[in-house]
């Protein structure tokens, strides 16, 4: 948005992170080399980041997104658009991320609060190369008006209706992305991964439909769309923890070297408490949670895979 001439303030933690970035005029730490545009302001204080401002977008990991919330409550007038771009539940709670912050925002803005979803790998948006999205929400005129917003020539925007599935799209196809990465880390092959990949899809899609998604949602771009990118893009975080994983570190080994969230470890957690809940059968989600979280080593998953019972593909 900054980018096409529309004024952005960034709202920073403290005074420390407002002055580096003014400095460097970019955010040396996460995306070195890509210089802020002339519109960007940086601010920590939420009431001279948000003092006028007609929409909010937050993209925090899904762990902070209450605190967040919690911070710029009080500072939205009434009717902001707020678009949440965060791709992750929430644990314990294995909320959606539009679930808290309908908890945590005034009733003046929950009519206006949308989800964004898609193959939008930050480094490429952030060169401006071509992307597209969806924009989901319960309220049609606030995912309009997002989309208007965010819209420009280099970045499509649709919109949904379907704010279960675009967000559970959003944050499940992080758990097929850790899948994909042991692939690769494996040496599976490309039929295999092509398997994988499909059978993830059809997994985070059944639970989705159980959770009140729509099925075709999972066959655009906040589903099949980001499950590409996400699987194939040596740019992904959760792909690159797969392959760690693969190469036989332990995911507290992978997390303590890594400066940058993979939302697919708590999103596992997450979706097998949902696929409980809707009473789902999710074996790759359970698989991938062993490997995270009990040792199984990622030869014996893909075994164990193989060796489930047989049927009908649907
Ligand atoms: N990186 C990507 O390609 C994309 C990321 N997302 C989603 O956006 C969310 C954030 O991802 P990234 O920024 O890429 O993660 P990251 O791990 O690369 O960076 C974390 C960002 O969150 C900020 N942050 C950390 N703790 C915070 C707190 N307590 N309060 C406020 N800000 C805090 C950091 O300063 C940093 O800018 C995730 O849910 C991710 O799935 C969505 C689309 C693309
Ligand atoms: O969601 C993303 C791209 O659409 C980013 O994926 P990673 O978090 O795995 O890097």
């Amino acid at each position: 948005m900054a980018g096409e001439g529309t004024p952005v303030t960034l709202l920073t933690r403290n005074a420390a992170e407002t002055e580096s970035l003014q400095l460097a005029r970019e955010n040396s730490r996460f995306l070195p080399g890509i210089k802020f545009p002339d519109t960007l302001g940086v601010a920590d204080d939420p009431s001279q980041a948000l003092a006028d401002a007609a929409m909010v977008v937050i993209a925090v990991p899904s762990d902070r997104l209450r605190e967040n919330a919690r911070r710029i409550a009080a500072h939205l007038a009434p009717g902001t658009v707020v678009v949440n771009a965060t791709k992750g539940l929430e644990l314990p709670t294995a909320l959606r991320m539009s679930q808290v912050l309908a908890e945590e925002l005034p009733a003046s803005v929950r009519c206006r609060i949308c989800s964004l979803s898609g193959p939008n790998l930050a480094k490429e948006i952030a060169q401006g190369k071509l992307a597209t999205t969806v924009v989901a929400s319960d309220y049609q005129d606030a995912a309009e008006q997002a989309q208007s917003a965010l819209l420009s020539s280099r970045f499509r925007v649709y919109t949904s209706d379907d704010l279960v599935g675009v967000e559970l799209g959003g944050a499940l196809k992080n758990i097929v992305a850790l899948g994909a990465g042991i692939c690769d880390g494996l040496h599976f092959g490309d039929n295999a991964k092509a398997a994988f990949v499909t059978r993830g899809l059809a997994e985070i899609a059944r639970l989705g439909v159980a959770a009140g998604a729509q099925p075709l949602t999972f066959a655009g771009l906040a589903g099949l769309g980001d499950v590409i990118a996400t699987c194939a893009s040596r740019l992904s975080r959760n792909r690159y923890v797969g392959e760690q994983l693969a190469l036989g570190s332990s995911w507290p080994q992978i997390r303590a070297s890594m400066d940058n969230v993979a939302e697919g470890v708590n999103a596992a957690e997450a979706a097998l408490k949902l696929a409980r809940q809707f009473d789902v059968e999710m074996p790759i989600t359970e698989t991938t949670f062993r490997i995270l979280h009990e040792g199984l080593s990622p030869r014996e998953a893909a075994t164990e895979l193989m060796q489930r019972p047989v049927g009908s593909e649907w």
